[in-house]
């Protein structure tokens, strides 16, 4: 007899591809798996990526994006989505556009984990630079949660973020910017021996601190944080819940990064599926 079993929650990354595997859509659903949500992709541009850089980019045709959101989105259904990589003012309008049309983001039934990701981790770009105003003006307002690291805070907001009280002031900038909630990631603070991220809800801040690991292979960490907050969404959870969970999941995929190639490791999620 074969069983029958209901569809799992699902969840889709809106990002880009990480040759390497180590960040992008591969990290994404990879964190998607070891939550038990059923990963989908609108892939928004190639990388030629491996440890050590970004040796090329290839963007996506911004209809295509747009279609694939649409056709996921009309025949398998979103529970909760995310944005990564998303390369270009135009590919950033076009994700707008058909996140409206099919009900995702803040003011409709699905919501949106929006990960502002402007440059690799070796420094390389993944942003048109004169993609930070469509970033501010077109997915901000439609975030549930936006997830910037100290980096992305300064290129959208200009604040220099040098300990928690700049934490929140950068989150009430976003807040104020349109996002229903903030996360601000603490993993770049210089000095910090712990590692503070700092969520606000426009009224309340709830300060998620954890042990920093001696470790330089985090490729990829901001992509799987998000992710795992996405999948919790996913799976029901409320924002402060999922945020919460995603801050100890990461703590522990951290701990357990491994080293590959010649430069910097990723994150690994599978500590999760280990028996
Ligand atoms: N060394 C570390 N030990 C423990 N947690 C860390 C460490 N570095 C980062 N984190 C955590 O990992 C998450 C990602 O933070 P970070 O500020 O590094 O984001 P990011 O720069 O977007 O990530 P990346 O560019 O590496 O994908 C945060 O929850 C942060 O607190
Ligand atoms: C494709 C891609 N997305 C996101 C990041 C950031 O981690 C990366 N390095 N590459």
């Amino acid at each position: 007899m074969t069983g029958v079993r209901q569809q799992p929650p699902t969840a889709l990354t809106i990002a880009g591809s990480d040759s390497g595997g180590g960040a992008g859509l591969q990290a994404d659903l990879r964190t998607f798996f070891a939550h038990g949500v059923h990963g989908m992709t609108a892939i928004t541009a190639v990388t030629v990526q491996n440890s050590v850089g970004v040796q090329g980019v290839t963007e996506i045709p911004p209809g295509v994006v747009a279609d694939q959101i649409r056709s996921v989105a009309g025949d398998i259904g979103v529970g909760a989505a995310k944005t990564g990589m998303l390369a270009s003012a135009e590919i950033i309008r076009a994700v707008a556009g058909a996140l409206d049309e099919v009900g995702i983001g803040a003011g409709h039934p699905t919501p949106l984990v929006l990960d502002p990701v402007a440059a690799s981790m070796h420094g390389d770009p993944l942003l048109a630079e004169q993609a930070l105003e469509a970033i501010r003006t077109e997915l901000v307002p439609r975030a549930t949660v936006v997830t910037p690291n100290l980096d992305e805070v300064r290129l959208l907001t200009g604040i220099d973020v040098a300990d928690t009280d700049g934490q929140r002031d950068a989150a009430r900038a976003l807040v104020k910017m349109g996002a229903r909630h903030a996360l601000i990631k603490g993993g770049h603070l210089k000095g910090a021996t712990d590692c503070l991220d700092l969520l606000y809800d426009g009224a309340e801040f709830t300060e998620l601190s954890g042990p920093r690991y001696d470790t330089e292979h985090t490729h990829g960490g901001g992509d799987t944080l998000a992710a795992a907050i996405t999948a919790e969404l996913a799976r029901g959870a409320t924002v402060p819940d999922a945020v919460a969970h995603g801050k100890r999941f990461i703590e522990r995929c951290v701990a357990d990064s491994y080293p590959l190639g010649a430069g910097i490791g990723p994150v690994s999620p599978l500590w999760r599926l280990e028996g």
